[in-house]
C-alpha cells in the first residue's frame, strides 16, 4: 500500500485520477483523455441515455465519431489493427447502438482507422464494467463546454497500473465449510478497481514448499446458482477438496466476473449463445476480446501470504502464464474438472479448442 504520509490532500494519485474517471463512465458522463498537445472527450455508449447521447453530439458539434474494437469490427467483416472510428454526425442513438452490439448488424458504409487515444480510453470503459464501445471526439485546449468533466492525462492513465500490485490483508477469519470443515478467508483490499480480494486458507499450507493454489474467477450464475452453463461451481467445490487432499493450499478467489468482463456483459453474452454463438465470438460480438481477467491482485495477495512458488490447480494456460509474468513461480499444474452437462459441453469444447483449456473433455464425457 502507498505511505500514508504520500497523501497530502493537495494533488491526487494516478489510480484516484482513474477512479474518478470511471465513476464518471458510469455515470454516464464524458471524460477528457489527453496526450501530448491532443485531447479528445469519450463516453461509453453502454452508458448513456439517448438524450445525453444527441447532448454530446451537439456539444461536439456533430464531429463525435464510434469507436470499435478489432473484434467488435471482425465481426462486422473489417479487418483492422487497434478497431476502427465509424463517423456519427446525422446517426441517433439507436443507430449507434446497432452498430456497437447487436448481433447480425450490417459492415458501416464509411470507417477509419481509430485514433489510438480513442482506443486507449476502453481501457477506462474496461475497468468501469462498460462495453468498450466509445463514442468520442477531439477537441481543442480550450473548449469549455466539457469543462466540469473529468479530465485524464495518458500518462496517469499508464502510471495507474502500478496500484494493480497494491493490496493489505484487511482481515483473516475462520469460516466453517460443508465440504472442507474449516478455511480462513482472508480479506485483501486495494488494487485499481478497489474491490475487495478473498484468499481461502485450507488447512497449514507449508510455504517453504510450492504450495497448491487456486485462482477462480467468479461466477455468480455458476458458482452461487449451480447454473448449467459451465463448470465453475463444481470447479470451486472440487478445488477445495483438492487442496485438502494436498496437505493444504490456498484458493484466491479473484472478483472477476465473466472473464472479467462484469455480469451485465456475461448476461448479453449468453443472450447471443442463446442464438447460436459460443462463448469467444458471443463476447467479440460485444467488442470484447476472448479474455480480459488480469493476475496482479492474485499474485500480490499470494506474496502477501509469504507464497512465491505453487502447483496450480487449473486446466487455463493463461492463468499460469498470468502468474508467471506477476513474479510467482509456478512449478507445477493440476486439472480442475466439474460435471460435463448437456448445457455446458460446447462451452467447455470452446474453452479447449479456443482458448486451449488442457481439459481432457472426450475422457470426462466417456467416463459419465
Ligand atoms: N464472458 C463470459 N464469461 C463466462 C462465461 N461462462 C463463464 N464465464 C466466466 O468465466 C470465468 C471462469 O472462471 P474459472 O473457472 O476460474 O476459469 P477458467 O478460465 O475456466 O479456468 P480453470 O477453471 O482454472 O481451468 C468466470 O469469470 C465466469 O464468470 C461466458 O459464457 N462468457
Ligand atoms: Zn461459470
Amino acid at each position: 500500500m502507498k505511505n500514508d504520509a504520500s497523501f497530502d490532500f493537495q494533488s491526487i494519485s494516478p489510480e484516484i485520477a482513474v477512479e474518478r474517471a470511471v465513476a464518471e463512465l458510469r455515470f454516464g458522463r464524458p471524460v477528457v483523455l489527453r496526450e501530448g498537445g491532443r485531447q479528445i472527450v469519450t463516453l461509453a455508449l453502454d452508458c448513456v441515455s439517448p438524450s445525453v447521447f444527441d447532448q454530446f453530439a451537439r456539444a461536439c458539434d456533430d464531429r463525435h465519431g464510434l469507436y470499435l474494437t478489432e473484434e467488435r469490427a471482425d465481426r462486422l467483416g473489417i479487418d483492422s489493427s487497434g478497431g476502427i472510428a465509424v463517423p456519427l454526425a446525422g446517426r441517433s442513438f439507436e443507430e449507434a447502438s446497432h452498430l456497437a452490439y447487436t448481433l447480425g448488424a450490417q459492415k458501416p458504409e464509411s470507417w477509419a482507422p481509430a485514433d489510438p487515444l480513442v482506443a486507449a480510453s476502453t481501457e477506462i470503459a474496461r475497468l468501469a464494467l462498460l462495453l468498450p464501445a466509445m463514442v468520442a471526439c477531439e477537441i481543442e485546449s480550450g473548449n469549455g463546454r466539457f469543462s466540469a468533466c473529468q479530465a485524464l492525462d495518458m500518462a496517469q492513465l499508464k502510471a495507474s497500473n502500478a496500484a494493480r500490485q497494491h493490496f493489505r490483508q484487511v482481515v483473516s477469519t475462520r469460516v466453517p465449510l460443508k465440504q472442507i470443515g474449516d478455511a480462513d478467508f482472508a480479506v485483501f483490499r486495494g488494487g485499481l478497481a478497489q474491490k475487495d480480494q478473498i484468499a481461502i486458507i485450507v488447512g497449514k499450507p507449508d510455504t517453504s514448499a510450492p504450495v497448491p493454489v487456486r485462482i477462480h474467477s467468479s461466477c455468480l450464475t455458476g458458482d452461487l446458482c449451480g447454473s448449467l452453463k459451465c463448470d465453475c461451481g463444481d470447479q470451486l467445490r472440487n478445488g477445495l477438496k483438492q487442496l485438502q487432499a494436498a496437505g493444504g493450499g490456498v484458493l484466491v478467489y479473484l472478483d472477476q466476473e465473466g472473464r472479467g468482463t462484469g455480469i451485465g456483459a456475461k448476461m448479453r453474452a449468453y443472450g447471443y449463445q442463446h442464438q447460436g454463438l459460443d462463448t469467444i465470438d458471443a463476447d467479440a460480438e460485444l467488442g470484447l476480446a476472448s479474455d480480459h481477467r488480469r493476475y496482479e491482485a492474485a499474485a500480490a495477495m499470494l506474496r502477501h501470504l509469504g507464497i512465491e512458488q505453487v502447483i496450480l490447480h487449473t486446466n487455463n494456460p493463461t492463468k499460469i502464464d498470468g502468474l508467471r509474468v506477476n513474479g510467482i513461480d509456478v512449478t507445477g499444474q493440476v486439472g480442475v474438472t466439474g460435471t460435463v452437462t448437456r448445457e455446458n459441453v460446447d462451452y467447455l469444447r470452446t474453452k479447449t479448442l479456443k482458448a486451449g483449456h488442457t481439459l481432457a473433455l472426450e475422457n470426462l464425457i466417456a467416463a459419465e
